[in-house]
């Protein structure tokens, strides 16, 4: 027994094709039949496949039984391949065995490759080509391609194309190339290491006999000359691929593309110099050929090592370099190794085998080419306009089947003598059963659409709970945060008490009956739910039933029709839901948008509150602060907002807001991704330096740890102590100092700051900060403008202290101006507002057209269009909701489109913020009693979790 039966180790049946991942490459040995030459040279048969095994048994024809020296070193070989041929199998025979395996997994989406190798002369291009009334594997393969993708009709769609190349002395030619004078092509390899053809032509094949006529038009081209060895010997290696690219015909929401590639490759034959007596032109060709089988021969070492160390070269040939996936990449690939079973070709028939042999033991790693595409919602009424024309065309023809059928049934009866009632029953149950399997489906459609209308529902009653919770929870904060509460007389306070209490009161009944409903339909789902799937499993059995009693073509092919149509209804229906679904998530997140811009002009006013507090009191603060406020300020300037938002939407991207209508949708995500983000940078602005250390703060004696981070809750709690407990618990100096937080150390860099006119700044939106020569420390730089004693610079940095001014203005969180607070908090609610304001409406234009048609007023499915084959109505889509923001000033613009407050107005403002409509009034800086408070919202997104910040100018769309 020979070491290579031993490694084989098995015996036991073929391999079988592993699903996914590693991949045993599978090898099938072919013997084929003596020829008349070697039969006239007085060959014996040296290589005999075992019976019923695939085991081939190879006896060295120069063995001498009677030398007993040799006598225990047989040279007789056996080796054991997945598949074994011999003489006696034809065509078909070895195509079933090898490469029909393949097809199942192109069509799967999994690249293949077979290939033929062998010496010269063992019979590759008969397996490979074959001949015209005995074609080889190529054609047989493509002919069940094409019978299985037939099968498929109606279903999915595929494209099948071809090329054909040939390696001939390592130039690669088309052998499918139009033009006679077809250059060389070369290899290219592209990012992921794909090797790719430059210039290779790809044919569209419909019909196996369009890939037969290619065939032999590649054939004639290839080139095949006369050898010793072989009359019609193949001096190149010729690739045919074919690649195959599915998708299906009824466009889903999201779809499916596979794509295939099968190699089917056509091996010239080694040759040796010696016995092919090649000279000249064929000896050079052989050469060429042995070099490049030589580099395969060493590519099939290498992975054939266990554990696939080895380093494998796969740029010594072009045959290898594209056998590279073939080998050791991503297929599935069947080598048929030939060889001829006359003892003249000994030698050759031997080392074919041995390099099949190691080749079983290579492992390539398969995955499926598979693209999910998800369509946009934009995109859906397309989709859903082509499922109903193809419900309008099944429609059509199944009437006109069942005109031709009931004729057929009315002549049939009356051909039927009385007597022959056993037929007249089996027609009549027929019509009944086909009646019987449209109510099943009916009923089905009909669950399905209940089904989609309490969905429907109750994304609608979730949606008003969270509004309703909203102003319930608005009514809370404000009621404890406005300071305009303590202001007001005791008549105002309870006409204000009242109005705000009777809208809570409204929202608090309407919740109440909300979640009564709820409850209600989600019951009706529970039911619903139930009733589609036994109305589904009824359909399934039926269907089953009936396609055993149908009987004639007809029947069959009505059933058929009746089921796809069902189909398509049933994927309309799906669709419709999809977009309901996506309706109302967009309209979660329009609200989330606007919260998180309403948050941000709660954070707007407590950064201008604080900034006030630093300027009047001439507070120290880092360099780094300072920057960020800068940054701060950029950013709350209109123009670079809008700059900053085209800058990050998609649409800088696709070149232009209206440019590319298709790149729109990408937008939402990232509008909304920017809002968090000018969100967390509101907060972070204010939460990412660090204090100097051994600073403290005023109520909080304790020391801070070095390098801590003050958070916004330390810095609400200042404002808010500041706030309510201005002039007490302080331990001040004389003349004012708090001395509780006069710092011992210097800050690094610090500069002051002009409130006053950097304000007026803000307001403006201009970025451009106006520091008063009296109140700024900083040294005036070349690059500053100074115009009436106003030092104006772009770029804010600060100079480092020098220590007298750092010690002469050392006052923190003193208060001094408690008079003018309503008048600055007026002033800071007016601009902050205002500010959120733009942004809310900014994002929302943005969003808005980004929606495009999708928002349109009109209702998605017009009525005309939704009668469906199986005479129902599929209406469930009610007209799309206007997203709108309550208007008190009825200033409304694009109405069309959708409704929103103007706020450019600062009278409306200002109206706004003085209204106890809470859905206007700013609220103040939280206190301490509401710091800590957790809010109970399950649906809604009011809850700012990070800092549990309350929410400023509810705005919520209906
Ligand atoms: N299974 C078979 N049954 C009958 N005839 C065969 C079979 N296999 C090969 N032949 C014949 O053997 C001869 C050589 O076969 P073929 O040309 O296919 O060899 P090859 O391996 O392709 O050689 P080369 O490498 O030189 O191209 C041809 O005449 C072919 O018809």
């Amino acid at each position: 027994m020979t070491s290579v039966l031993k490694d084989n180790g098995s015996g036991g049946p073929p391999l079988l094709l592993l699903p996914t991942g590693e991949q045993q490459i599978v090898v099938a040995c072919r013997i084929r039949p003596m020829t008349e030459e070697e039969i006239l040279q007085g060959a014996t048969i040296i290589a005999h496949k075992v019976a019923d095994d695939n085991m081939v048994v190879l006896l060295d024809p120069e063995e001498d039984h009677d030398d007993v020296l040799r006598a225990n070193r047989s040279r007789e070989r056996k080796y054991i391949f997945d598949v074994v041929s011999d003489a006696r199998a034809d065509q078909q025979e070895v195509y079933l065995a090898t490469s029909k395996m393949l097809l199942s997994s192109v069509l799967e989406g999994y690249n293949a490759t077979v290939f033929a190798y062998g010496a010269t002369g063992a019979g590759k291009t008969y397996t490979m080509l074959g001949t015209e009334k005995n074609p080889g594997v190529m054609y047989r393969t493509l002919h069940d391609l094409f019978v299985e993708i037939k099968k498929f009709a109606g279903k999915r769609e595929y494209q099948v194309t071809m090329s054909y190349l040939e390696i001939y002395n390592e130039l690669i030619r088309d052998l499918l190339a139009t033009s006679s004078s077809s250059s060389f092509l070369e290899l290219r390899e592209d990012a992921k290491g794909t090797i790719q053809v430059g210039g290779l032509s790809e044919v569209i094949a419909k019909t196996p006999e369009e890939v037969m006529e290619m065939l032999h038009k590649g054939n004639r081209a290839r080139t095949q000359e006369p050898t010793k060895a072989n009359k019609t010997s193949s001096r190149s290696h010729a690739v045919l691929q074919v690649n195959i690219k599915q998708r299906d015909v009824t466009k889903s929401h999201t779809e499916q593309v596979r794509f295939a590639k099968l190699y089917m490759i056509d091996l010239a034959g080694s040759e040796r110099a010696a016995q092919t007596q090649n000279t000249g032109r064929r000896m050079m060709e052989g050469a060429h050929i042995n070099r490049s089988l030589l580099a395969l021969g060493n590519c099939i070492n290498a992975l054939s090592e266990k554990g696939n160390t080895k380093y494998v070269n796969y740029r010594d040939s072009k045959l290898t370099r594209i056998l590279k996936d073939s080998l050791g990449g991503n297929s599935r690939t069947v080598m048929i190794a030939h060889i001829s079973p006359a003892s003249v070709h000994f030698e050759e028939s031997r080392n074919t085998l041995n390099y099949a042999d190691r080749a079983k033991y290579i492992k390539t790693k398969i995955r499926r080419n598979v693209i999910d595409v998800s369509y946009h919602i934009a995109q859906y009424q397309q989709i859903i306009q082509d499922l109903r024309n193809q419900v309008q065309l099944l429609r059509d023809q199944r009437d006109e089947l069942e005109i031709r059928l009931a004729t057929t049934n009315e002549a049939r009866f009356s051909r039927l003598s009385d007597n022959n009632t056993t037929e007249r029953l089996r027609i009549e149950e027929g019509l009944k059963l086909k009646e019987n399997i449209l109510q099943t489906y009916r009923k089905q459609i009909d669950a399905r659409r209940a089904l989609l209308e309490i969905d429907t529902g109750l994304m609608d009653i979730i949606h008003e709970c969270t509004r309703n919770e909203a102003v319930i929870e608005h009514h809370e904060c404000n009621k404890e945060n406005n300071p305009h509460n303590h202001k007001k007389s005791p008549d105002e306070m309870i006409i204000d008490t009242n109005t705000s209490d009777n809208a809570v009161q409204r929202a608090r009944a309407e919740l109440r009956v909300l979640e009564q409903e709820r409850s209600k339909l989600e019951k009706q789902r529970q039911t619903q739910l139930k009733d589609f799937e036994v109305s589904k499993t009824d359909a399934r059995r039926l269907f089953d039933k009936v396609t055993k009693k149908m009987t004639t073509i007809e029947q069959r092919e009505l059933l058929r029709l009746l089921a796809q149509n069902f189909e398509y209804e049933m994927k309309t229906l799906e669709l419709q839901a999809d977009i309901f679904t996506r309706d109302y998530s967009i309209k979660h997140k329009d609200l989330q948008l606007l919260r998180m811009s309403q948050h941000r002009s709660l954070c707007d006013t407590i950064i201008y509150q604080q900034r006030k507090l630093i300027q009047e009191n001439k507070l120290l603060i880092p360099s780094d602060l300072e920057e960020l406020y800068q940054l701060y300020s950029r950013d709350i300037d209109e123009g670079q907002l809008i700059h900053d938002l085209k800058i990050h939407s998609p649409h800088s991207i696709t070149g232009g807001i209206n440019s590319n209508k298709l790149s729109i949708p990408t937008t939402l995500p990232i509008l909304s991704q920017i809002a968090e983000e000018d969100l967390t940078s509101a907060s972070t602005s204010v939460t990412s330096f660090h204090l100097p250390t051994n600073v403290s703060r005023r109520n909080n004696p304790t020391t801070l740890l070095p390098n801590r981070t003050l958070s916004d809750q330390d810095l609400f709690t200042h404002v808010n102590d500041y706030t309510t407990n201005n002039n007490n618990n302080h331990h001040q100096n004389e003349s004012g100092q708090d001395l509780t937080s006069i710092t011992t150390n210097k800050p690094i860099s610090y500069a002051h700051f002009n409130f006053d006119q950097s304000s007026k700044q803000l307001a403006k939106g201009n970025s451009m900060v106006s520091m008063s020569s009296d109140s700024v420390d900083v040294s005036v730089h070349n690059g500053d403008t100074v115009t009436n004693g106003i030092t104006r610079r772009k770029v804010h940095t600060t100079s480092p202290p020098n220590d007298s001014t750092a010690e002469a203005s050392p006052t923190l969180y003193k208060n001094n101006n408690v008079k003018n607070k309503v008048k600055l908090r007026k002033q800071t609610q007016n601009i902050a507002a205002r500010a959120a304001q733009r942004r809310a409406n900014l994002h929302h234009k943005e969003l808005m057209e980004d929606m495009g048609s999708a928002f349109s007023s009109e209702p998605i499915v017009s009525k005309e269009n939704t009668t469906s084959a199986f005479g129902l109505e599929v209406t469930g889509v009610k007209p799309k909701k206007t997203v709108t923001i309550n208007d008190p000033a009825g200033s409304i613009y694009r109405a069309d489109d959708f409704r929103r407050t103007n706020s450019d107005s600062p009278e409306l403002i200002k109206n706004q913020i003085t209204t106890n409509d809470p859905f206007y009034s700013t609220p103040y800086n939280r206190t301490s009693k509401n710091t800590n408070k957790k809010r109970s919202i399950s649906h809604g997104t009011t809850t700012n979790n990070r800092s549990n910040m309350p929410i400023a100018n509810i705005v919520v769309p209906r």
